[in-house]
């Protein structure tokens, strides 16, 4: 099929796997909780785990480099409360670098299969080295050996110099098998961003879409119904 036929129409309940409010048209009495965003988000985002949707806390998020130009990947967003999204990275990635340049970001949760999307703006500010260590504890010993034998976005001349690299620093650690614990690489950690905007999006019939955009200023929380 030509990629200009493509196109799937919204609305209709069908796509969206028995989530619950997706009949309904998004309102503005969805947004409850302290910041007011908070409960629809976690609403949301626990319909998406109960539809099984593949990483429902997976975000592709933008940052902007030092000259402007913006660039975008995806990540997992690790934990979520009033203070904003926390996710965890290497800080001399381009995602990192970009952070230190221009401490702003956006990401976006592409909850296609539940026709809704959520998009966040806002600063991006480190997390503290005790949060971060608490959560590399958490993590898979494979994974943080991963992450250990890996200079992110850095280049690498074949997948072998990858994988011999990442041999040679596992076994500083005892190997994949040992029970040495990996520290944290001083290059890792996570990252909150505190939102300022929040867009809440509901696919429907006819690309006429329901938008709700809360924006914080001095006076508190705003919210205003954009057009699709
Ligand atoms: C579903 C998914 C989740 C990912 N989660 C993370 C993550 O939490 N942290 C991370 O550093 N990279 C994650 N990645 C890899 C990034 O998308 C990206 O390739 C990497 O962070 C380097 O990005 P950069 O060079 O733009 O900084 C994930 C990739 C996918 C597809
Ligand atoms: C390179 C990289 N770092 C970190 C993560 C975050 O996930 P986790 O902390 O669950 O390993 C991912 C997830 O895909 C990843 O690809």
């Amino acid at each position: 099929m030509p990629l200009a036929a493509m196109r799937v129409g919204y609305g209709s309940g069908e796509g969206a796997a028995g989530a619950d409010g997706v009949s309904a048209n998004l309102d503005e009495s969805w947004l409850t909780g302290d910041p007011p965003w908070l409960g629809l988000f976690g609403r949301w985002l626990r319909e998406g785990v109960a539809a099984a949707i593949p990483e429902p806390n997976a975000m592709v998020i933008a940052t902007v480099d030092a000259q402007g130009c913006p660039s975008t990947r995806t990540v997992l967003c690790k934990s979520v409360d009033a203070n904003g999204l926390v996710f965890f990275t290497g800080h001399d990635s381009d995602k990192g670098r970009d952070l230190s340049a221009n401490p702003c970001a956006s990401v976006t949760f592409p909850w296609i299969a539940l026709e809704r999307q959520v998009h966040f703006r806002g600063l991006v500010e480190r997390v503290s080295r005790e949060v971060t260590q608490e959560y590399w504890a958490s993590r898979p010993r494979g994974s943080q050996l991963g992450s250990a034998g890996s200079f992110q976005s850095q280049p690498i001349g074949s997948r072998d110099e990858l994988e011999d690299q990442a041999r040679r620093i596992a076994a500083q650690f005892g190997g994949v098998d040992g029970t040495e614990a990996v520290p944290v690489p001083d290059r890792w950690g996570g990252y909150l961003l505190r939102p300022r905007r929040v867009e809440f999006w509901q696919g429907r019939a006819d690309r006429l879409h329901n938008r709700v955009r809360l924006t914080l200023d001095d006076g508190g929380w705003h919210t205003v119904r954009l057009q699709p």
